[in-house]
């Protein structure tokens, strides 16, 4: 049987005039997460939404909380992401120096801990930390903005970490994020992704709960 693929829809992408008529929809949809992606103008080169927002949507989503933090020292955040009950925690390799330190802290706090890779970040430099984390997060585009096109390279990577894992009997589920829609998604559940982040694909269709059916319903190429 084929492997079943979470879907991840990215709040980046949603009517911020309406989150709760959002969240509605989320929440009676076939969605596994809600991906919440928070920017700090230095890290990248966007701002997003910060906590106060944040705790509106927790209050609002029933959907476990995968959080994607695009931000200088993402270690000083722990607090703040584990009071939204989040069950993951991203955060990017190229912002923490003490990786080790920062995925031991954030299981500590009671999360999952989540690792994310830059387009041009090598999967090969998580050699020495893939059996620590709980997921890694491949950046299919260059982080900050929605609606970008999707970097083919990804897939060479989802196969490599794929390799990376099963060598080290790790446990790491594989995350994709930007660019993610039915065109591009085949590809990389053939290539062997877990997760599906999805923004524009799934908040910018015409019926949002169809369109995360339909890529919950895609098969490898
Ligand atoms: O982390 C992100 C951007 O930095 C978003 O999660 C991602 O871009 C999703 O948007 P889309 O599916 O429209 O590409
Ligand atoms: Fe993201």
């Amino acid at each position: 049987m084929a492997k079943e693929i979470k879907v991840s829809p990215s709040l980046l992408a949603a009517d911020f005039a309406d989150l709760r008529g959002e969240m509605d929809k989320i929440n009676s949809s076939e969605a596994d997460w809600l991906h919440l992606d928070i920017m700090d103008g230095v890290f990248v080169p966007n701002i997003s939404f910060g906590f106060p927002v944040l705790k509106y949507v927790a209050e609002l989503c029933k959907k476990p909380l995968d959080v994607h933090l695009m931000i200088v020292q993402p270690e000083k955040f722990i607090r703040e992401v584990r009071a939204l009950n989040a069950m993951m925690m991203n955060v990017h390799y190229e912002a923490c120096p003490h990786l080790h330190r920062v995925v031991q802290q954030i299981k500590e706090a009671g999360m999952k801990a989540g690792v994310t890779l830059n387009p041009s970040t090598p999967v090969s430099l998580l050699e020495d930390i893939i059996e620590d984390v709980d997921m890694v997060l491949l950046m299919s585009v260059n982080p900050g903005f929605g609606g970008q096109k999707f970097i083919p390279h990804t897939l060479q990577k989802v196969r490599s970490l794929r390799e990376l894992i099963a060598r080290k009997n790790a446990h790491a589920l594989i995350e994709v994020d930007g660019g993610v829609n039915n065109n591009t998604a085949p590809e990389l559940i053939e290539a062997g992704v877990d997760v599906l982040v999805a923004g524009s694909a799934v908040f910018k269709a015409p019926d949002m709960k169809e369109a995360i059916h339909q890529l919950k319903i895609i098969k490898g190429k």
